[in-house]
């Protein structure tokens, strides 16, 4: 392929044994330290890049993951593809326990963190309409299913904040709203992902039925831990599946999401701000030299 393949491993996924020429590398962003260093190295020939979005040993809270730093990292380590693994509940009878979904719309409720790489100085608005990649995502779809996943081809991602799991009341409004699975972590990430113009996917590994389930009772750690044991080693099938199949540059535009995206006039941006935007905006913030 063109570029590398990331993945942003959530709760139970911390690392990708079986990597060539794998080492931990710490990558330094302007947007402050990442979860923790890059796994890098190679799997059948793909270059990889790996960050456990918790950091290892399971550090940052959702509202503390310092999303801008780690898709920024990803972005000057060079990835083009980033596939997001998490933890999920899930709103729906048929999606159970086990089953993974690809993601293919949010809800964001999160409310306590940075959401966007602009602001005063160099504002900017990107298109959210379809938030994920269609390419990399049928990817995704077609990797689990060879692995032997059960794979739900679609869903809506409710992000809340965290950390407490919702309330019954919360859960019950959520699976009226139309959501499909709830989790705590995609938001802002996928947006960030769409400002760097990244092929960004999410696969949701469905770990409870939340607390809406007449039979099911409430969620608590203990069971989401159980299901992400089993879990975590279907992420790793799906992952070597998916670097064998990853699709090129896709049609959606993902890779040019800024290209009428920025508002503010050059003569008008921060030069600091400009200058942090660097690898995330660079493509469109910083003149090409003619010579
Ligand atoms: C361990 S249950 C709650 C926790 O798990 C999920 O994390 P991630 O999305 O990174 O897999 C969920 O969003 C919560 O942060
Ligand atoms: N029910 C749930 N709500 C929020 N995040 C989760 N992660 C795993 N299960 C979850």
């Amino acid at each position: 392929m063109d570029g590398r393949f990331g993945i942003i491993g959530g709760s139970g996924l911390y690392d990708i044994p079986g990597l060539s020429d794998a080492s931990w590398t710490t990558v330094e962003s302007p947007w402050g330290v990442p979860s923790d260093a890059i796994l890098t190295g190679t799997l059948d020939g793909v270059p990889l890049a790996f960050l456990p979005r918790h950091g290892r040993g399971h550090v940052h809270a959702p509202t503390t993951v310092p999303d801008r730093a780690n898709i920024d990292a990803m972005k000057r380590l060079g990835v083009t593809h980033l596939v997001s693994i998490s933890a999920c509940g899930s709103f729906r009878e048929d999606m159970a326990p086990g089953d993974f979904v690809v993601v293919d719309q949010f809800i964001d409720r999160t409310f306590a963190r940075e959401k966007s790489f602009f602001g005063t100085g160099c504002v900017a608005h990107v298109s959210l309409a379809d938030p994920v990649c269609p390419d990399l995502s049928a990817a995704c779809v077609t990797a689990g299913r060879g692995a032997g996943i059960t794979m739900h081809d679609g869903g809506t991602y409710l992000a809340m904040e965290g950390p407490q799991f919702s309330t019954r009341a919360e859960s019950l409004m959520y699976r009226a709203w139309g959501c499909d699975v709830i989790g705590m972590t995609n938001m802002p990430e996928a947006k960030l992902a769409r400002e760097a113009e990244l092929h960004y996917a999410s696969v949701a590994m469905i770990t409870d039925y939340d607390s809406w389930h007449p039979d099911h009772g409430a969620v608590d750690v203990a069971d989401v831990i159980r299901t992400l044991q089993g879990n975590g080693t279907k992420a790793r099938d799906l992952v070597v599946a998916l670097a064998r199949s990853l699709p090129r540059r896709c049609t959606a535009g993902c890779a040019t999401a800024l290209t009428h995206a920025v508002m503010t006039s050059p003569d008008q941006r921060d030069p600091a701000l400009t200058a942090k935007l660097d690898a995330v905006a660079g493509r469109v913030l910083i003149p090409k030299d003619p010579t």
